[in-house]
């Protein structure tokens, strides 16, 4: 297995054209060549073209040397994949070739397998059969077929195999990007939230991931010992006062601090940010004899515990997790950093994989709160309107840090319409305007004694979104749910008059899901179904996305509202019978985990 070891490492995507070996008088090879590796380099094209690395970077494809027609070439491709850092193949073929000589056989590589959908030669053929000598060998693979026949000189890539051809990969370079990097879990168990028990099977054995674990104390020792970068540090407090204005008008009352405290606190708070992004991935610019810490956790995701112990003493870190979870910060804008609040290691791993799925920044939201239209007519007077009507009411969503910034819906995309949009397109007016949409309130003392300040805004847009979760559950293991749906626009009072009942110095989200059957009958059946305090929201419709990176990773789906016609998974999941749901739970238990 080719395991990315190093955060800035990713996946390589390798094509593999396979044919009919037979060359003889009438050529049949010769004559399949142009066409085979045709498919080879318009896959690749397609892919490069379209996916990106969480880093903005075009995903890397390569093909191998030749066609392969038969199992020594195979082998010499499997060579070439392995020291080129290849974890997911692509095999493609217009015609009828042997396949389990022809076959990927790397037990660790993530497959999938196009067979061109035309009559002079049977890649439909090979396609079954390959898939038929993965199902028997226990490999998983996807299978990649046009609906309408094409013709042999088409050199085109028809809409629905393109759709599934960046499915596949893009949930394969999702699950294969976590391979060998750490979840950095800041502190342990908070407040007896069962996600922040962090389920270090889970993570290794899943996801192909270390659990890294720091305590809380790493960030006062490196503050007490100027174990960061003093240049940083001062770039980052003079962005921090420009850019994030703290605001008192939303606090309730509140022990009000001195002018020199409440400085200090927000030196502080700036401060644990940036030892926070060292322990995350390193920094090469810490002082003289710092070299173990310069190296830093190789983290993708982390967790802060926070509440209690360092809340109740020292000012809290919604500024850091807010900010990381951000696309931007005094480095401008950047990648995002998933940061899950209250050491949630499982929505922090559902913040991971909806990021690497649409490379965006991810809110992380306490489920809190169900509005039927009937409540809040009664509190404000309001009658609900659009999807939220449709839905019966919505759902609030809140939590003190970890929402990012670009919730608050003040990026534009090219149509000028509210998104969250990958950090390579924020423009500066983007990021301005989110943190514009942002105050910073004093914490709240009733939860937060050791003070500190948390972001405040409201999603004032309505966009479209999937609220997941990842949930462990005792005897069956990982389970995922998921609901797309919409955040909801109020009107400002209605928004207040609600917000206010609960955490008004909060970052607050209203969200409404598309209805449907059983548990998505209304937006009270979906909070009635939820498995869990929190939710990881991104923006847009991803759940097919979900679904194919769930099943990659041989973990079931327990509840989506994805239209079936979207479902993608491995071909061999069919073997499971014909319920869809049933037989991912089978699939996925017949398969277990790919890392044990
Ligand atoms: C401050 C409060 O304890 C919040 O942290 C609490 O409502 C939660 O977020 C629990 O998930
Ligand atoms: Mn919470």
């Amino acid at each position: 297995m080719a395991t990315n070891r190093y955060v800035g490492e990713y996946p390589v995507i390798g094509i593999r054209p396979v044919i009919d070996a037979r060359r003889g008088p009438l050529q049949v090879r010769q004559s399949l060549e142009e066409q085979t590796m045709g498919m080879a380099h318009a896959a690749a094209k397609l892919i490069s073209e379209n996916l990106r690395y969480s880093n903005g970077e075009p995903v890397k494809v390569i093909i191998a040397d030749t066609t392969i027609g038969r199992g020594a070439e195979a082998a010499k491709c499997a060579d070439k994949f392995k020291h080129a850092g290849v974890d997911i193949t692509l095999t493609v073929t217009p015609c009828w070739c042997y396949g389990a000589e022809t076959m990927d056989m790397d037990p660790m590589t993530i497959k999938g397998v196009w067979g061109f959908n035309g009559t002079e030669r049977p890649g439909a053929v090979y396609l079954a059969c390959v898939l038929a000598g993965y199902a028997q060998k226990g490999l998983p693979a996807f299978g990649i077929y046009g609906h309408d026949v094409q013709e042999a000189d088409d050199t085109s890539i028809p809409c629905d195999v393109q759709e599934k051809i960046l499915r596949f990969a893009r949930a394969a370079v999702a699950a294969a990007t976590m391979r060998g990097k750490s979840y950095l879990q800041i502190g342990a168990t908070c407040m007896g939230i069962a996600g922040s028990m962090v389920n270090i099977d889970f993570f290794e054995e899943y996801l192909g991931m270390r659990v890294e674990s720091v305590d809380e104390v790493e960030l006062l020792r490196r503050m007490n010992e100027h174990i960061y970068n003093e240049d940083e540090y001062q770039r980052a407090l003079a962005w921090a006062k420009e850019k994030c204005k703290i605001g008192f008008d939303k606090n309730p009352e509140f022990v009000r601090k001195s002018e020199k405290e409440m400085e200090e606190a927000f030196e502080f708070v700036v401060k644990s940010m940036v030892i926070i992004k060292d322990l995350y991935q390193g920094n090469p610019n810490l002082p003289e004899g710092r070299e173990e810490e310069a190296v830093g956790f190789n983290a993708i995701a982390g967790g802060f515990q926070g509440q209690r112990q360092w809340t109740d003493h020292f000012p809290n870190t919604d500024f850091a997790e807010a900010l990381l979870n951000s696309s931007f910060d005094w480095e401008g804008a950047r990648e995002p950093f998933v940061t899950a609040t209250e050491n949630d290691s499982l929505n922090g791993a559902t913040m991971l994989f909806n990021k690497l799925l649409t490379n965006t920044a991810q809110i992380f939201a306490d489920v809190r709160t169900y509005w039927s239209a009937e409540a809040v007519k009664r509190v404000t007077g309001y009658e609900l309107e659009g999807k939220a009507k449709e839905a019966g009411g919505f759902i609030h969503l809140i939590n003190s840090g970890a929402a990012c910034l670009d919730a608050c819906g003040k990026a534009a995309d090219k149509d000028g319409n509210p998104c969250i949009k990958p950090f390579w397109e924020m423009t500066e007016k983007d990021v301005d305007e989110c943190l514009k949409a942002t105050t910073w309130c004093a914490a709240d003392n009733g939860y937060f004694r050791g003070g500190g300040f948390s972001s405040r805004f409201v999603t004032e847009a309505a966009m479209p979104v999937t609220m997941a979760r990842l949930n462990i559950v005792k005897g069956v293991g990982p389970v995922l749910q998921l609901v797309e749906g919409w955040t909801v626009r109020l009107p400002d009072e209605v928004t207040d008059t609600l917000w206010k009942r609960t955490d008004y110095t909060w970052p607050c989200t209203w969200f409404t899901p598309r209805v449907g059957e059983g548990p998505f009958k209304s937006a009270y059946d979906v909070m009635n179904n939820w498995g869990a305090n929190h939710g990881a929201i991104s923006y847009g419709h991803i759940g097919a996305d979900l679904i194919t990176l769930c099943s990659i990773l041989r973990i079931p789906v327990c509840m989506h509202n994805v239209p079936e016609d979207k479902i993608f998974r491995p071909a061999c999941w069919n073997a499971y019978g014909m319920d869809k749901e049933g037989q991912d739970y089978r699939a996925c238990k017949a398969y277990g985990p790919m890392y044990k």
